[in-house]
């Protein structure tokens, strides 16, 4: 952790209100660091927010670039590395901040002047390097080629554990029309589209890597500095886009990685021990500028007015503890010889984080591109990166659908073309280096790809890390997932679901935009999973009808407040009262039992048993009814849960942790209360005897207690049960009046179901709409509560996303 002097900076720059739209003041800014906003649930209320400044919807590009953005290139000139990114929901400015257009520039434009107009000064080697790239739906495209919609290039880590996107094209520019040329044609190239929130709203994150060395004024050594300017895409909501379905797509990788972005700096804020920095590639790229070594500043958007308040204030939180950041101090290195112009000598300690694209991927420097288990570039790269600037002779290539700049007369820029000749001869030595360091790599990839073929062809079922699979070339990527889903594809034509899911599962793994493979791999672990339900439940009715000593029913023989016991080995036991046929009839006959009113019902894979006490014995309770359910996400029910029945029949439902049980939903019991056992034995029937005490206990004390729990009558949901803390802690919830003294049946797992959590918790919109009673509306109110308050920890924290609870209680069933 370095020291608070480089905490990351943050920046908030409201836009002005557009023509289409209506002017409040529901946004200010207040002196020159605050921002006032109404808080969007009670407009009464103001929210303050602080940030390093601020400024309101006059503010000019050059009163945002002085003094604030210009301190920060001006630190890249002392060998550091700066990082700057703009933050905000769709059409909130971001790109107008960054690029600008014609007549207002923008930060990237005014960053190349003050590089080009510092060359003499600051003693800056021409040409710098520049390379551009987008990641869009978490592909990362080169701007500085022609467009091209394969899968991407590959971001990786080299030896020194420094992320870099592998083959990432590698301008030179010797002044700023070199850069005007380039950039005006590579943002054309930017994936945009007309959103109803934005006509031309960028569909990616937009990165744009600046490299330079450059004499230190205060030991004169040569320092590499690295500016990266970052155009991140923005959040939409997706209520208000009325989306078609590929623009959906577009946003919902976009809030994805956002999202992760959010959870990188909760991370970094908590000292947790992981930062998920490789949950996308976004973040994945911002490693070193959040929680690494550069000098960050994030620039917030906002969109003025009421309509937008709730995303204003979404997003001015993600900023306020995007500012709690505190990167690591950089440790710099000057550059050692004039032959190896860029071997700057990092230890390994302070150079971990590197930034992709640049001092990672530098061809000429041979320290960095060295080969390890886990670092290559192609060969390609080297190619690709010696490069010099090919002038497009595209002439009409000046103007831009957006941001074009225009040709403005810059008088301050000097070229000294002298520097250049130097830097080429160092720099084809260093190519020549580059070209050995390539064979190398080509000959270590192929011999990685053909012993990944042949643990293929052998039939192993590995699944290679993610390390390693950035290293496989996309082509071989396709062709393995390709020879997957065929071997895949064969299995399951034989019957052998189990390891047909596996070679689908390890196709997708290769090659995870197959969407429809993606679908498949879920369908198909639901017929296996209702497959093992099926037998699973086979053996418990088997086990019933061969030993009637194992059934559970005998949890109930020691209720202590004269509940009637009941036992399908009633007549075994001399002790059960009243005689009850043997449950093996029952079964048999599949009715009622008249006497015990025991029955038997096998729905949808499941099974359940209903037993109620005779009326003679006056016990409070009436019936009972087991539901034994096995979970999809757990073939082995792991814990007994006891639901008492709604108060009106007092009745309680057995069911044993897990969800998938149709019957659920046909009685209604997922309206009842649930309470849980501690004890987490797997599956087999006779361990739930052991339990039996506890529950019997507990059985007893919810009867004594029950009726001074409150019930929503609405749904029938009782709020006493509710294990989100949060919700109980809600003051529109009917509140418990009184509690269990064992606070463990007060927090049901069967709502934190891990497989269900986690499969909500990951916020794809496609898995959300399969979850029960939750269409496409709901998913996205779902995965929009996620990405901004954070992962749920109970189904039943969704109450707070503004979802019903009886849409709760039917996710629970899914
Ligand atoms: N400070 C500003 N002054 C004048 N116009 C602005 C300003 N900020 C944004 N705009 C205008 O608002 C519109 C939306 O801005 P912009 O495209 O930069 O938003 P964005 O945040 O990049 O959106 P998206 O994430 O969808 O790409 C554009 O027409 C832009 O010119």
């Amino acid at each position: 952790m370095g020291s608070l002097a480089n905490k990351v900076q943050v920046l908030c720059r409201i836009r002005p209100f557009l023509k289409s739209e209506n002017a409040d003041n529901s946004v200010t800014v207040e002196g020159t660091k605050t921002v006032k906003v109404y808080n969007h649930r009670d407009t009464s209320k103001e929210l303050h927010f602080t940030f390093d400044a601020c400024f309101d919807s006059s503010a000019s590009q050059k009163k945002i670039y002085f003094p604030y953005i210009k301190n920060l290139v001006d630190t890249v000139f002392d060998g550091q590395s700066a990082t700057i990114f703009c933050y905000g929901v769709t059409g909130a400015g971001k790109t107008f901040t960054i690029q600008g257009d014609d007549l207002n520039l923008g930060i990237i434009p005014r960053a190349m002047m003050q590089i080009f107009s510092n060359s003499s000064t600051r003693n800056i080697k021409l040409p710098i390097k520049l390379s551009y790239y987008e990641v869009f739906k978490e592909n990362v495209y080169d701007l500085l080629r022609e467009r091209d919609s394969g899968p991407g290039l590959p971001i990786r880590e080299d030896s020194n554990r420094r992320v870099f996107v592998a083959g990432l094209k590698e301008e030179l520019l010797n002044n700023f029309e070199d850069f005007k040329k380039l950039f005006n044609v590579a943002i054309k190239r930017r994936r945009t589209a007309s959103t109803r929130l934005n006509a031309n709203s960028s569909r990616s994150h937009a990165v744009l890597v600046i490299k330079l060395c450059c004499e230190s004024k205060s030991d004169s050594k040569m320092y590499e500095g690295q500016l990266n300017l970052i155009d991140l895409a923005g959040s939409e909501d997706n209520r208000k886009t009325d989306n078609n379905r590929e623009r959906m797509k577009e946003s919902t990788a976009i809030n994805q990685s956002l999202f992760v972005l959010g959870k990188v700096i909760e991370a970094l804020n908590s000292g947790a021990s992981r930062i998920p920095y490789r949950d996308s590639k976004m973040t994945r790229i911002l490693q070193d500028s959040l929680g690494g070594e550069s000098k960050s500043m994030m620039i917030v958007n906002v969109a003025p007015g009421e309509s937008f308040l709730q995303d204003t204030q979404k997003t001015l939180n993600y900023a306020t503890k995007a500012r709690e950041v505190v990167n690591k101090e950089p440790v710099l290195d000057p550059i050692t010889s004039s032959a190896d112009s860029n071997s700057r000598k990092r230890s390994l300690n302070n150079s971990r984080n590197n930034f992709p694209g640049s001092r990672g991927s530098d061809a000429n420097n041979p320290k960095r591109t060295k080969i390890s288990n886990d670092s290559v570039t192609s060969s390609n790269d080297s190619k690709m990166r010696s490069r010099n600037i090919s002038h497009h002779n595209n002439k009409n290539s000046l103007s831009s659908e957006r941001g074009h700049i225009v040709d403005h007369s810059f008088n301050n820029i000097k070229n000294d073309r002298s520097k250049n000749s130097l830097i080429k001869n160092q720099t084809n030595s260093a190519e020549k280096s580059t070209e050995k360091i390539s064979n190398e790599i080509t000959k270590r990839l192929d011999r990685l790809e053909s012993k990944l073929n042949n643990q293929f062809n052998s039939g192993s079922s590995v699944i290679v890390d993610s390390d390693v699979l950035d290293l496989i070339s996309p082509t071989t990527k396709l062709k393995t997932s390709k020879a997957l889903l065929i071997k895949g594809k064969e299995l399951e034509k034989s019957g052998n679901l189990l390891d047909a899911l596996k070679k689908f599962e390890q196709a997708l793994h290769y090659a995870p935009e197959l969407t429809s493979l993606s679908k498949h791999v879920n369908k198909l672990r639901l017929k296996i999973q209702n497959k093992s339900s099926e037998t699973n439940l086979e053996k418990p009715i088997n086990a019933l009808k061969n030993d009637k000593e194992i059934f559970p029913i005998h949890i109930l023989q020691n209720s202590l407040d004269g509940a009637e016991l009941f036992s399908p080995t009633i007549n075994k036991s001399k002790s059960h009262k009243p005689e009850l046929p043997s449950f093996d009839q029952s079964i048999a006959q599949n009715k009622p039992n008249p006497q015990s009113n025991l029955s038997y019902s096998n729905g949808g894979g499941n099974w359940k048993v209903l037993a109620s006490a005779s009326k003679k014995k006056k016990t409070e309770i009436k019936s009972m009814m087991f539901s034994l359910s096995s979970s999809p996400f757990k073939p082995k029910p792991s814990s007994l849960i006891v639901q008492p029945d709604s108060l009106k029949n007092n009745s309680l439902l057995f069911n044993y942790e897990g969800i998938g049980n149709s019957n659920l939903n046909n009685n209604n019991l997922v309206k009842r209360r649930t309470f849980q056992t501690s004890n987490q034995s797997n599956g087999d029937l006779s361990n739930k005897l052991s339990e039996s005490k506890k529950l019997t206990q507990n059985f007893e004390f919810n009867l004594k207690k029950r009726n001074s729990y409150t019930i929503d009558s609405d749904s029938g949901y009782d709020s006493s049960t509710n294990p989100s803390k949060k919700l109980q802690k809600s003051s529109k919830l009917p509140k418990l009046q009184s509690h269990s003294s064992d606070d463990e049946y007060n927090e049901p797992k069967s709502h934190n179901n891990p497989a269900l959590i986690n499969s909500i918790n990951s916020a794809d919109l496609k898995d959300l709409v399969k979850l029960k009673g939750v269409g496409k509306k709901r998913a996205m109110v779902i995965r929009d509560f996620i990405v901004n308050n954070g992962y749920i920890e109970s189904v039943y924290d969704l109450v707070n996303a503004g979802l019903s609870k009886s849409v709760v209680n039917n996710i629970l069933e899914s």
